[in-house]
């Protein structure tokens, strides 16, 4: 599934704060494609993705995932639509307190209405994938900032979404675990077919990605 935004507008803010995060923004994602956004602090990379992510409703505009205008849904369908078609993997990792690596994934799964047998089964292919099948335990107080990401990424891998939402991958990890997270990305997004949307500084991440968009002027200017 392709996702189209149209026409995006986003303000945030009352009164004095009030700020254009996006300003008439028009672009397309294609599957198996892993898009960079860049552009500097405050360009409105993160509120790109909420608007893509059905976290954020847009003042104006379509957020087309496929045929469906995710942006006029009822709140019950978007919450719905997050649950089963789009993955996030955002930079505290968002994961629960008290459970275990294994325990997260699950947790997705039963939320996304999948049967439990098969589910653990994956939930442990996908942690081995991205190189946890030692920590299947560990509680999010017992792991890195790393694995903490990686367990985020199999979490939003478990739904087999068509939308991957990634917020700087690599900005809490060391040089080498962040090269790994980033080719992980982009092998998932290559492998699976999801259309990925990473936000990033990391010239690493842009240099693996398939094409750039720039934030600059809170609104999307395709680059090379
Ligand atoms: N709740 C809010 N009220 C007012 N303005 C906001 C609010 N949230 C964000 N903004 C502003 O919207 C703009 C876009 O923010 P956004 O977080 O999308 O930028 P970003 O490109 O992701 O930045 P960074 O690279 O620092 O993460 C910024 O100018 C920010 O200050």
């Amino acid at each position: 599934m392709t996702l189209r935004l149209h026409d995006i507008t986003v303000t945030l803010g009352r009164g004095d704060s009030r700020t254009t995060a996006l300003r008439a923004l028009t672009a397309t994602f294609r599957p198996g494609v892993l898009t960079a956004l860049v552009g500097p602090s405050g360009s409105g990379k993160s509120t790109l993705l909420a608007v893509a992510g059905a976290l954020l409703r847009p003042d104006e505009g379509q957020v087309l995932l496929g045929d469906t205008d995710l942006a006029a849904l009822t709140d019950r369908e978007r919450a719905r639509a997050r649950r089963t078609r789009i993955g996030y993997m955002f930079q505290s990792g968002n994961l629960i307190t008290g459970l275990t690596a294994e325990e997260q994934l699950l947790a997705a799964a039963s939320l996304a209405d999948r049967t439990p047998r098969a589910v653990r089964a994956r939930a442990r292919d996908l942690l081995a994938d991205v190189g946890l099948a030692h920590r299947l335990r560990h509680r999010p107080d017992q792991l890195s900032g790393g694995e903490r990401q990686r367990v985020a990424l199999a979490r939003a891998l478990l739904t087999e979404p068509e939308l991957l939402l990634v917020d700087e991958p690599t900005a809490a990890v060391d040089r080498t675990r962040a090269d790994d997270l980033t080719a992980l990305v982009a092998r998932t997004t290559h492998q699976h077919g999801c259309v990925t949307v990473v936000a990033t500084h990391d010239p690493v991440v842009v240099g693996a990605a398939d094409s750039t968009i720039d934030m600059r002027d809170h609104t999307a200017a395709p680059t090379a």
